[in-house]
């Protein structure tokens, strides 16, 4: 029995990520928050002929604690969304308050669940989880997932793009490792199951790796004001939420990049810190993932010179970010205590 929650189920994200969530075989129950319509996206993802239970709960009457009641897996796309000319630091106003307050009802309701934050800016909200949980007494750094497969399935498409042959996307595999926002972005395309072709020119590459890096502005342009990437996010985070529930249920030797708190693994991570030259408290790397969540962060490995320089210029901007998140839950603390 496994039941996932979305928080922000009723958004351009959350519904169809509560619909692919609900044709999922390993969801038994599936809880549907928000601060609007989520009753009605229950009552129709209800009708989909497949195991999951569906409700939907508002916050009136406890609404956020009984979503959360029993949650294995807790799935975070609650939240503002960018327009053209933002940044994602922009939205941290805004997004770090409900994330911070739907961390603080899940370290009280469901404390053991798997967390997996869409939330934007998510270098930062990451660490407000972490913080929260700190803060009551029940951080499980092995829990906690910063989601940053969408820029793994652009990575996909676009070298599969670039092979010219678009069927080999879903084969094609790229870890992408750092953040997930603009320079934090670092796919390693040294290590792509697929080789990019070698008579592809040195502009051609380095304008590949800005499209990974910036492909999520692609869509708040083309979306002109309406929002940013919602349905290829659903597919992301429904891949990575699978991938998670497979592990919960015992399969072995599942790996996917995530943005995780490197007190998850401590030999990994000590690798990780010696590759990197610097220690930071979240990056997003290769992760295999077992019934307790994180079972081992798996090191960059060989690595170009280019894919290094890249790194570099990642880690102060991620320091900054993450910094941003831990001082937030600081600062929120010392004119509210904990509830507990
Ligand atoms: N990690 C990623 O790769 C990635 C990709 C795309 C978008 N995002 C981020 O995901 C977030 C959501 O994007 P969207 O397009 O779905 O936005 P949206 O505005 O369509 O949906 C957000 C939903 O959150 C709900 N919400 C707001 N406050 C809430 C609260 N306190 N509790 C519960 N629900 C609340 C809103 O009612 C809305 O339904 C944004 O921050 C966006 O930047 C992240
Ligand atoms: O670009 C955004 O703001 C949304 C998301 O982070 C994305 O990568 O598409």
């Amino acid at each position: 029995m496994v039941k996932a929650v979305v928080l922000g189920a009723a958004g351009g994200i959350g519904q169809p990520l509560a619909l692919l969530l609900k044709a999922n075989p390993l969801v038994t129950e599936l809880g549907l928050f928000d601060i609007v319509n989520t009753p009605g996206v229950a009552a129709d993802l209800s009708h989909i002929s497949t195991p999951a239970k569906v409700e939907g709960y508002l916050p009136p009457d406890d609404g956020l604690k009984k979503a959360l009641k029993g949650a294995d897996i807790v799935v975070i796309p609650a939240g503002v969304p960018r327009k053209p000319g933002m940044t994602r630091d922009d939205l941290f106003k805004i997004n770090a308050g409900i994330v911070k307050d739907l961390a603080t009802g899940i370290a009280t309701t469901a404390p053991k669940a798997f967390i997996l934050v869409i939330s934007n800016p998510v270098n930062s909200t990451v660490p407000i989880v972490a913080e929260v949980f700190k803060k009551h007494g029940v951080f499980d750094p092995k829990r906690l997932f910063g989601v940053t497969t969408l820029d793994v399935v652009r990575a996909s498409t676009f070298v599969a793009e670039i092979i010219g042959d678009l069927s080999l996307s879903k084969d094609v595999v790229v870890p992408v490792v750092g953040g997930h926002s603009g320079v934090t972005i670092v796919p390693l395309l040294s290590q792509s199951s697929h080789p990019l072709p070698s008579s592809l020119s040195q502009e051609s590459h380095a304008a590949l790796v800005n499209r990974i890096q910036f492909g999520g502005d692609e869509v708040v342009k083309a979306k002109n004001g309406a929002g940013s990437a919602t349905l290829s996010m659903a597919y992301a985070g429904a891949e990575f939420a699978a991938k998670v529930l497979r592990a919960l249920n015992g399969e072995k030797g599942i790996v996917a990049p995530s943005y995780v708190s490197v007190a998850a693994d401590a030999s990994g991570s000590a690798a990780l810190t010696k590759e990197l030259g610097q220690e930071l408290a979240f990056f997003s790397s290769n992760v295999e993932l077992g019934t307790e969540g994180v079972a081992k962060i798996i090191p960059l490995g060989k690595i170009t010179e280019g894919e290094q320089t890249l790194i570099k210029a990642a880690l102060p901007e991620l320091a900054k970010n993450i910094e941003t998140g831990v001082n937030f839950v600081s600062e929120a603390y010392k004119t509210e205590e904990p509830r507990l």
